[in-house]
């Protein structure tokens, strides 16, 4: 199996860099735009404005405001927001060609349902060979060139070597992993880590409790996605450890900025107030809670992030209920 032409739905700022992603590597790119002005600023000056503003594109990605101009495509990369992904794969299945692979690209779980994208994928698109595309990767960075390496995970082993090798160039690497589970669940826990490193980083509590947070955030989600099926190995890779040690140490992260926000005593809604891009930890948060709950795994730093982002719990608060839990072990 070879792929010629890509198709990249949701043009924010990871989709417009995985379509640059996509043409470098030499296939031909149709990135569908919700937002008309964005199809305009890409076609006409090659450049996304409003979502990757600064970063010259390919000139041979084109993009559309129409779903149906997909239906020509290979292969086709599904970037919307987890919130919308639903509706997307819902808006793509009357234009999907039997046997074409999707894969998924947003990090979140669906509120309401408690949904991973795959469980989403699989109502919406069930007969789509699907695949995870995950890892350490800030999309302004991946569309300026600079080296990344990311996890594209499938339970088809051969599938998932043939995209890897379609959408690598020289400075973009995909490390396949059979572990779907695993490289979603890292995907959207990570971004709630984020938001608690933000605050640590927002409250200037110092640079030890940020790694605290980080190294036992990292033992909350791996055991957060070893119970919805993951393998544990998983979250030592790019999809898992690599992407939660991007996402807590730079406020170019959305998620970690909200927090930084929350940590310096703004409200959500002004943290939030006059941002077009997604957090996606906002809207994971209690859905990663309620879901963490029905699997009776413990999660507390993922459970403060939703009570502050809820208003039902105070920063300081958060922290001090942190500090006095029972001491704990790391095994014996
Ligand atoms: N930006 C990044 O560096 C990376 C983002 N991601 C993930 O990619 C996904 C998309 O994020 P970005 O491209 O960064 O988005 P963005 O924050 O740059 O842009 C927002 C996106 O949401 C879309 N949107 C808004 N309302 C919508 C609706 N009602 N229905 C459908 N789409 C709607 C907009 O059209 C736009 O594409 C997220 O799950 C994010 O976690 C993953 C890796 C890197
Ligand atoms: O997923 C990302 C990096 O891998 C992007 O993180 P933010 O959404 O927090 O900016």
């Amino acid at each position: 199996m070879t792929f010629h032409h890509a198709g990249v739905i949701g043009a924010g700022a990871w989709g417009t860099a995985l379509a640059q992603v996509c043409a470098r590597a030499g296939l031909q790119v149709t990135l569908q735009a919700r937002e008309t002005e964005v199809v305009a600023s890409i076609n006409d000056a090659h450049e996304n404005a409003l979502f990757l503003p600064g970063v010259t594109l390919e000139p041979t990605i084109r993009a559309t405001a129409d779903m149906s101009a997909l239906a020509d495509c290979d292969l086709i990369l599904a970037v919307a927001p987890a919130q919308h992904l639903r509706s997307a794969l819902a808006a793509l299945a009357p234009h999907l060609k039997a046997g074409v692979p999707v894969v998924l690209c947003a990090k979140g779980v669906e509120q309401g349902s408690l949904k991973l994208m795959t469980e989403v994928a699989a109502e919406t698109i069930p007969d789509a060979p699907i695949a995870v595309l995950s890892g350490p990767s800030f999309a302004g960075e991946v569309a300026r060139g600079l080296p990344t390496a990311v996890t594209l995970a499938c339970d088809d082993e051969e599938l998932a070597r043939v995209i890897a090798h379609a959408i690598a160039t020289p400075t973009f690497r995909p490390y396949v992993a059979g572990d779907m589970i695993g490289a979603e669940a890292g995907g959207a826990v990570k971004n709630v880590l984020a938001i608690a490193c933000g605050v640590v980083e927002g409250k200037g509590l110092g640079r030890s409790a940020h790694a605290s947070v980080i190294t036992r955030g990292f033992a909350e989600l791996t055991r957060f996605a070893v119970a919805l099926g993951a393998r544990a190995e998983t979250l030592n890779g790019l999809c898992g450890l690599g992407d939660l040690v991007l996402t807590c140490s730079s406020p170019q992260s959305r998620n970690m900025s909200v927090g930084l926000a929350l940590g310096q005593g703004l409200t959500l809604e002004q943290a939030l107030a006059g941002k077009l891009s997604v957090a996606e930890g906002v809207a994971s948060a209690p859905a990663v809670r309620a879901l963490a709950r029905k699997l009776g795994v413990e999660v507390p730093i993922c459970e403060a992030v939703a009570a502050i982002l809820d208003g039902d719990l105070a920063v300081d608060a958060a922290i001090a209920g942190l500090l006095s839990r029972p001491l704990k072990s790391e095994g014996f």
